[in-house]
């Protein structure tokens, strides 16, 4: 396949690969991720000169979208969340035009499809899902008085409350051992790609109320819109693409500005310096002398998933069109969750064509089309063989490093609330990103607005 570019608009972002790169301005950012482009909307918006920096050819990080063959591929399957409250600040959902998931999910066990509905949003699916094995009766109740509950909590209650591991946590509500397994087990592995739920319980309540509160979607144009959209904010010449910093040091006799080196020797001059890279990269950033990791605590690891791409041109059979998340709530199999983004958004695929999303949990030995082969073998029980026999096999994205770990417990405990700002180099070098705010979009967003804020303080006053 190759990859024609259907991209739904395009950008004027400055492009400065070569040549000498002595720009001299108030803020640098590296890391033109959510939390970096995020924190540039909020420079912008403020009026302070920066310059963001970008180790790859184009902006978003995590949060990208290429287009296939007129098939919009998201680098691995996410979800927008319209209740995000920084989303809602810093983005016009209209341009994004979302289009939503059924308010649910359809959870495969005992070789059926059983569905677990939102009740307020579909009462009648709800009432109807009561007697079906994914958890008692009670179980039942306690995911709509959860879901109540969830809903009038404070956002602020929620980010400095008591932490505990979800699967404690669930237990604790007094959830059944079968629900976890069966629906929280697959629909959180899916989440924070831990199907342990080892993942800080503060992370889920403000999920389970971002949930309660707003709709789960798909941008039209793909995941990677959010990223363009935020970019699109941004004034001409701020983006500097395909360059990777290295080090920030202290520059000689140059009325105290920091140097921001990138491979090839290239070096970038400002006041203050915001490092808005995920936290491995991070790790290998020197700070004056010194490699980050000394100067911030960063949790160890991150947690990965595997998202495979099929095409076909059947559409779902009869009772699988509707935009629903499908989870394996088995003990078995190498599926986590699948969909059909084109029953979501049409545009998801040309027309007449399905487009198939499947993700896995963890990193995978065997190459794609050997994973391809079972999951297809897999998902033929659940879709049917005819139906899934048409599929063919797309793209596969790896993600060895899709968020951090996010115990949290015993650990550092992540600033949800504040965005997790850490000043690495006092009044001079900051870092956000989501190992500090939340691996979410929205603890992206925080960590960075809030970083460009803290930066305009010492701006301003100083
Ligand atoms: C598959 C997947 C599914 C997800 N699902 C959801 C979801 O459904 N809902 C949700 O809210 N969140 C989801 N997330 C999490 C969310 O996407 C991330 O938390 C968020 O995008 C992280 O943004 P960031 O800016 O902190 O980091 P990144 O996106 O990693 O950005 C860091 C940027 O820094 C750049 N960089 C790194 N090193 C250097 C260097 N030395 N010099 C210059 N640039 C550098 C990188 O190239 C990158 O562009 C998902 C993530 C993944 C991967």
């Amino acid at each position: 396949m190759g990859s024609g570019r259907q991209r739904p608009r395009s950008l004027s972002l400055v492009v400065a690969r070569s040549g000498s790169a002595a720009v001299d301005t108030d803020v640098v950012i590296v890391g033109g991720g959510i939390s970096g482009l995020a924190c540039a909307v909020e420079l912008e918006r403020e009026g302070v000169e920066y310059a963001l920096v970008e180790a790859q050819d184009e902006v978003g990080g995590r949060v990208r979208t290429d287009y296939v063959d007129g098939y919009t591929l998201d680098r691995g399957f996410q979800i927008f969340l319209t209740a995000y409250p920084k989303a809602v600040e810093l983005l016009d959902f209209e341009e994004l035009k979302l289009r939503e998931f059924y308010a649910g999910a359809s959870v495969r066990y005992g070789g059926e499809f059983h569905r677990v509905a939102d009740p307020l949003r579909h009462p009648v699916d709800g009432v109807l899902s009561l007697a079906n094995p994914i958890g008692s009766v009670r179980d039942k109740v306690l995911v709509g008085l959860y879901r109540l509950q969830a809903y009038l909590k404070p956002l602020e209650a929620i980010f400095a409350g008591e932490e505990t591991s979800i699967a404690r946590h669930l237990e604790d509500v007094g959830f059944s051992d079968r629900i976890i397994k069966t629906f929280f087990r697959p629909f959180l592995g899916g989440i924070f790609f831990d199907r342990e739920l080892g993942t800080t319980s503060r992370l889920f309540e403000f999920v389970m109320k971002m949930l309660a509160t707003g709709s789960n979607c798909l941008p039209e144009g793909g995941i990677g819109e959010v990223s363009r959209q935020l970019a699109g904010r941004l004034g001409e010449g701020r983006v500097h693409l395909g360059r990777r910093v290295t080090e920030v040091r202290r520059g000689e006799g140059d009325g105290g500005c920091l140097e921001v080196v990138c491979e090839g020797g290239d070096v970038l001059r400002g006041k203050r310096v915001v490092l808005a890279t995920e936290a491995p990269a991070a790790r290998r950033i020197r700070v004056m002398g010194e490699e980050m990791a000394t100067r911030v605590t960063l949790e160890e690891g991150g947690v990965g998933t595997v998202c495979l791409y099929f095409w076909t041109d059947r559409s779902p059979p009869r009772g699988f069109g509707e935009p629903m998340l499908y989870l394996n709530g088995g003990d078995g199999g190498v599926v986590n969750n699948c969909c059909f983004p084109s029953c979501v958004s049409p545009s998801y695929a040309p027309e007449g064509r399905t487009l198939v999303s499947v993700s896995l949990v963890g990193d995978w030995e065997e190459g794609d089309e050997e994973l391809g082969r079972r999951v297809r073998g897999e998902l033929a029980e659940w879709f049917g063989e005819d139906f899934v026999g048409s599929w063919r096999l797309l793209r596969g994205y790896r993600i060895p490093y899709a968020q951090p770990r996010q115990g949290g417990l015993g650990g550092r405990r992540m600033d949800l609330g504040g965005g997790g700002v850490v000043e690495v180099a006092k009044g001079e070098v900051w870092a956000c990103g989501d190992y500090l705010g939340g691996a979410t979009l929205e603890g992206a967003m925080r960590s960075g607005v809030r970083a460009a804020r803290e930066i305009n303080n010492v701006v301003l006053k100083g």
